[in-house]
């Protein structure tokens, strides 16, 4: 995959599931949401996303029944059990039993406790009572297996870039857990456990949010809140060893919930365009780093990303599709990943309806834009880029 633009092919995506029931007020912020969701209304609204994409002619793939899948391998389900059970939280003695328990139940049964997590109240009863300080000290709904309701922006953990899979470093405490799951389904899966790796799940974090392939071997980076300068760095020395790309911009965001991601403030809608957040379309900066021919990195600028995006990509101009909107209107939809578009080929994308100015000036622009339901799904603050990982697009012709 070369591109954000190119004719989409097949894409992740994870439906929500019983993770997203784990959610309360008192939990709900450090699990990286803004509400409580309506679990029922957000599976119908992810439905309808899918089949937007599906009538487009789109392979969709869902997580769980690729990690499912996948967890029929008896090495992968060994890999699960060792990802879900943590002794440093549980104790030696609960953490024993539990992946005792857990090896015994199949590969749909796991998948659901790696994804949902489970209770000190859903261990079974005869579990250590006795021996286990940990389970008599917790409350009965303490997690002693953390839901993951952040694996419905499966942009963000896994990220193809040519013919490789980066499996993502996360910053965040309550998305690391992601890694290992997006591991085992590259790693034993039929279909992906020959794919090529890039970069490393256990390098400096990098989000899938924060990458952007603007052209055929040009990658943009944000640096914020999630990925560091030093992921950024790990993500282009490996792309260069690996010859898939020649320049890689890093771009710094700011560090703050709104902006997260650079797909927050700005996505790709053509081969030679972008929507952004009128804020971001003058203060953006780009340093540049290129192989030096040495096995090593250049780094260059700071200068305005416009221009370094540009001539990386070797066109005149990154056209930016001006929404034109007032800063309120602006900041509102920014909020509500106006900016944060699908693009399932140049100069059509998928967006959320609630942002009616920012789609309106899209497609006064040109763009065509399939507009999503996302009342709910943005509960978790984000959009239709956000809630899809990109497998395989069209080389840009
Ligand atoms: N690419 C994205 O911007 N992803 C959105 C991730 C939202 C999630 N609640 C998070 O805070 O990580």
């Amino acid at each position: 995959m070369d591109s954000e633009v190119g004719r989409l092919r097949t894409v992740l995506l994870h439906r929500p599931g019983n993770e997203l029931k784990r959610l309360t007020p008192r939990n709900n912020d450090q699990l990286l949401f803004d509400s409580i969701p309506w679990v029922d209304r957000a599976q119908q609204e992810h439905d309808e996303f899918a089949e937007v994409l599906r009538g487009r002619g789109i392979e969709v793939l869902l997580l769980a029944d690729v990690l499912r899948e996948a967890l029929t391998d008896a090495r992968a389900h060994a890999a699960g059990v060792h990802a879900a059970v943590d002794a440093m939280r549980l104790g030696e003695e609960l953490a024993g039993s539990l992946r005792a328990d857990l090896s015994t139940v199949d590969a749909a049964a796991l998948a659901e406790v790696l994804t949902s997590g489970i209770t000190f109240e859903e261990l079974p009863a005869s579990r250590a009572p006795a021996a286990s300080l940990v389970r008599k000290m917790h409350h009965p709904h303490d997690f002693a297996v953390d839901p993951l309701p952040n694996l419905l922006f499966t942009r963000d953990s896994s990220i193809w870039i040519g013919d490789r899979v980066a499996i993502s470093s996360l910053a965040m405490p309550a998305r690391r857990r992601e890694t290992a799951l997006l591991d085992l389904v590259y790693a034993y899966h039929p279909r992906f456990r020959h794919a090529a790796r890039a970069y490393g799940a256990h390098s400096a974090p990098v989000e899938g949010g924060d990458v952007m392939l603007l052209a055929p071997g040009v990658l943009a980076v944000g640096i914020g809140e999630r990925t560091t300068p030093a992921g950024a760095e790990s993500l282009a020395r490996s792309v260069f060893a690996d010859h898939i790309a020649h320049t890689v911009l890093a771009v710094p965001i700011a560090q703050a919930r709104a902006t997260m991601h650079l797909d927050t403030v700005c996505t790709m809608v053509d081969r030679d365009a972008v929507v952004m957040y009128p804020l971001a379309r003058d203060s953006l900066v780009a340093y540049a780093m290129r192989p030096d021919g040495e096995g090593s990195l250049r780094v260059e600028g700071p200068e305005p990303f416009l221009q370094a995006a540009a001539d990386a990509m070797g066109i005149e101009k990154l056209r930016v599709i001006d929404t034109g909107l007032d800063p309120v209107t602006a900041e509102r939809e920014q909020w509500d990943d106006g900016n944060n578009t699908l693009a399932l080929a140049p100069g059509v994308v998928v967006g959320y309806e609630r942002n009616v100015e920012t789609n309106a000036r899209l497609e006064e622009a040109g763009i065509e834009v399939l507009p999503i339901a996302g009342s709910e799904l943005g509960s978790g603050r984000g959009g239709p880029r956000c809630m899809s990982c990109p497998i395989l697009r069209d080389a840009l012709t």
